[in-house]
């Protein structure tokens, strides 16, 4: 069968990227999405917002939802300190296979666990199967209808101590209105919403870093 974009660009990251280095890789992935085909990764314009709020942060337990291609896995991952872990989880099978291959090239699988699932599964167990207390940094980036009941999860389960900071990805395009009516009128989040555009287009989109105050 023909294969899927995330297919592609893993060609592409193989072809144009050098083994184990992340920033080659993310160049790559950028390269593809600008000249050859429009993909859902971040991007560069918000990566590097990702990459100076994870800097900020500087967290030791961090939770990825919506891995996609690894893009943004890649970018976290090369900032944390030696040592520490971030989870991902994917729903889409295919899509994992591709983002195991482009972390792995990228040099950093010891970095990362990668879940297959869904986030309203997997949430409620990541005490138990992972030894997660609370997480200091989350980045979400996956269903946009998914946001908000996920958010109100990680509250039920304990997930968030006084200073977690969540980072959402799309609040504008393709829009969580939702979940960005809640953190910015909830008097148990301090929001603040960085602007930008959907990625590798001109399109507006932003993120929204959400501060937990316990
Ligand atoms: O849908 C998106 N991202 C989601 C991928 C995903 N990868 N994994 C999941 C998952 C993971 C665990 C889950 N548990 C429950 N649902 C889950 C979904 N979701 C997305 C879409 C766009 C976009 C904008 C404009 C357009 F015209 C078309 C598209 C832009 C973006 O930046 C996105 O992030
Ligand atoms: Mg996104």
């Amino acid at each position: 069968t023909r294969s899927t974009r995330p297919q592609r660009m893993l060609k592409a990251v193989q072809k144009n990227g050098t083994k184990g280095n992340p920033e080659s890789v993310i160049s790559a992935i950028d390269y593809f999405c600008k000249h050859s085909e429009w993909a859902m990764n971040v991007g560069d314009e918000k990566g590097s917002i990702l990459d100076s709020v994870v800097t900020e942060v500087n967290p030791s337990t961090v939770l990825e939802l919506g891995t996609y291609c690894g893009y943004s896995t890649v970018r976290i991952a090369r900032l944390l300190s030696p040592g520490t872990k971030l989870i991902t989880l994917e729903f889409n099978p295919v899509n994992a296979a591709v983002a195991r291959q482009i972390i792995a090239y990228a040099g950093l699988q010891d970095k990362v666990i990668l879940v297959e699932g869904s986030s309203g599964d997997l949430i409620p167990q990541m005490k138990e199967r992972f030894g997660i207390m609370t997480f200091d940094f989350i980045f979400l980036d996956h269903w946009k209808d998914r946001y908000l009941p996920d958010i109100k999860l990680f509250e039920e389960c304990g997930l968030l101590r006084k200073g977690s900071v969540l980072l959402a990805d799309n609040v504008i395009c393709p829009g969580t209105p939702e979940y960005l009516e809640y953190v910015r009128n909830s008097p148990r989040y301090e929001s603040k919403y960085y602007p930008a555009h959907l990625e590798y287009t001109k399109v507006e989109d932003g993120l929204e870093k959400s501060v937990f105050l316990g």
